[in-house]
């Protein structure tokens, strides 16, 4: 797909009012401090699109600063506590919440070591999982034999439904009585603090400027609406009508699961599976291109750690992040999370015209010495645009460059 980065810019005051049709889904962030309050729910932007004015020559433009330590409000103690008792474990790590929601932060310097560092560890038992190919398996194994949810996911596409599917463990986990869900989902976001696309109306998707992305959720939105009203009929049993009551319940599971979903293999016995799992503290990370984590396995303690990358330096506050998704463009994370960034480097601007520019004024403009062979135009001299954009983002810079 030829899309540009960053994405068109957007109208989010507009966007926000537009969105306040779905706030009457009922969980939220608890223990939401006064700095929210205060603030109000507007501080979550619905829709995140990597653009930002762009008035002058992007190239050329700083980065935008990160978001100052000062705003970030540590998370509410019954965070922590509702895992510690299930022996999820943190260590040199605190939740924070700010304008973009939770994220990780380091609570102490980490010097850079040579092996891999663990910063979390989460027991299998707190997560939900449901296996990507038939026959279903669940872990762990909530939904008892002859319960109906179990014919509902039955019923799911195996080859496309798997955030149907997750959706439908999430719910069937809030209401399972003492479940860990019940109490996590508090912190999770609600609908109007989720900035999945599935959630925005009509008005925001125009708002998007891309066609393509806005049929796109228009169409995942027709299918999630359409799996509801297939399966949340009038003639079903309470112990279903109670998992999702209105549309805009389920919608908000299937958002949930989409952004919140890691896939990984897991194994029960001698049997590896691949998965899809919603994976409690794990999932409060968020993105970046140049993450400075990793999720790994220890399937001896069923146990997944989150690790800090071999060698590398961490500073007191500093944001842990891992990679959602490589090789994808923004409007796959659009798309997926609600968001997109203009430090993509798997987003190129598409350049149909014959312009160059001069090689020896760019690279000293950026104190570069040279370059890859396959960088150069015909001629020594030039460059084509493009590879200079994407030089530009600090990834390709350290990457490929001889600075
Ligand atoms: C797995 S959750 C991460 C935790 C999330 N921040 C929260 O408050 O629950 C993924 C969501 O976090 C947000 N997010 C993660 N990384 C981001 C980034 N680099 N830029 C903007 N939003 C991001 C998006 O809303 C995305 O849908």
């Amino acid at each position: 797909m030829a899309l540009s980065v960053p994405l068109p810019h957007r109208n989010h005051s507009q966007l926000r009012a537009s969105r306040q049709q779905w706030q009457a889904v009922p969980l939220g962030r608890r223990g939401r401090s006064c700095y929210f309050q205060s603030n109000s729910r507007s501080n979550f932007p619905p829709i995140r699109a990597a653009a930002v004015e762009a008035p002058t020559f992007p190239l050329f433009q700083p980065l935008q600063a990160e978001e100052s330590p000062s705003e970030l409000e540590p998370a509410d103690p019954d965070f922590y506590k509702i895992g510690f008792v299930r022996s999820m474990r943190a260590y040199g790590i605190e939740f924070k919440e700010g304008p973009e929601g939770f994220g990780v932060y380091a609570s102490k310097d980490v010097e850079p070591l040579r092996r891999a560092r663990v910063i979390m560890e989460i027991p299998l038992e707190l997560m939900l999982t449901v296996s990507k190919k038939l026959p279903w398996m669940f872990f762990p194994d909530i939904i008892p034999i002859g319960h109906p949810i179990f014919d509902i996911i039955n019923s799911t596409d195996p080859e496309k439904d798997w955030d149907l599917r997750l959706a439908c463990l999430l719910l069937y986990a809030f209401d399972k009585q003492d479940n860990f869900w019940q109490l996590y989902g508090d912190f999770l976001p609600s609908a109007d603090e989720c900035t999945s696309l599935l959630l925005a109306t009509e008005e925001d998707l125009l708002e998007l400027q891309d066609e393509a992305l806005a049929s796109t959720m228009r169409q995942q939105q027709k299918r999630a609406l359409e799996f509801w009203e297939k399966n949340w009929h009038n003639g079903v049993p309470l112990k279903i009508k109670r998992l999702a009551r209105d549309p805009e319940r389920f919608i908000w599971a299937v958002s949930v699961a989409q952004s919140r979903c890691i896939d990984m293999q897991m194994r029960i016995g001698a049997l590896v599976q691949d998965a899809n799992m919603l994976i409690p503290y794990a999932d409060m990370l968020n993105h970046s291109f140049q993450p400075n984590c990793f999720l790994h396995w220890r399937f001896k303690d069923r146990m997944l750690e989150v690790m800090i990358n071999a060698g590398q330096r961490i500073k007191k506050g500093d944001e842990m992040t891992i990679n959602y998704m490589c090789g994808q463009k923004n409007n796959m994370f659009m798309q997926r999370y609600g968001f997109s960034s203009a430090a993509n480097p798997w987003d190129v601007i598409e350049f149909s015209g014959n312009a160059r520019i001069h090689l020896e004024s760019f690279l000293s403009a950026f104190n570069i010495s040279g370059l890859p062979q396959e960088y150069y135009h015909n001629s020594m001299d030039f460059c084509d645009f493009h590879i200079l954009i994407l030089l530009a983002c600090e990834n390709v810079l350290s990457s490929t460059c001889l600075m």
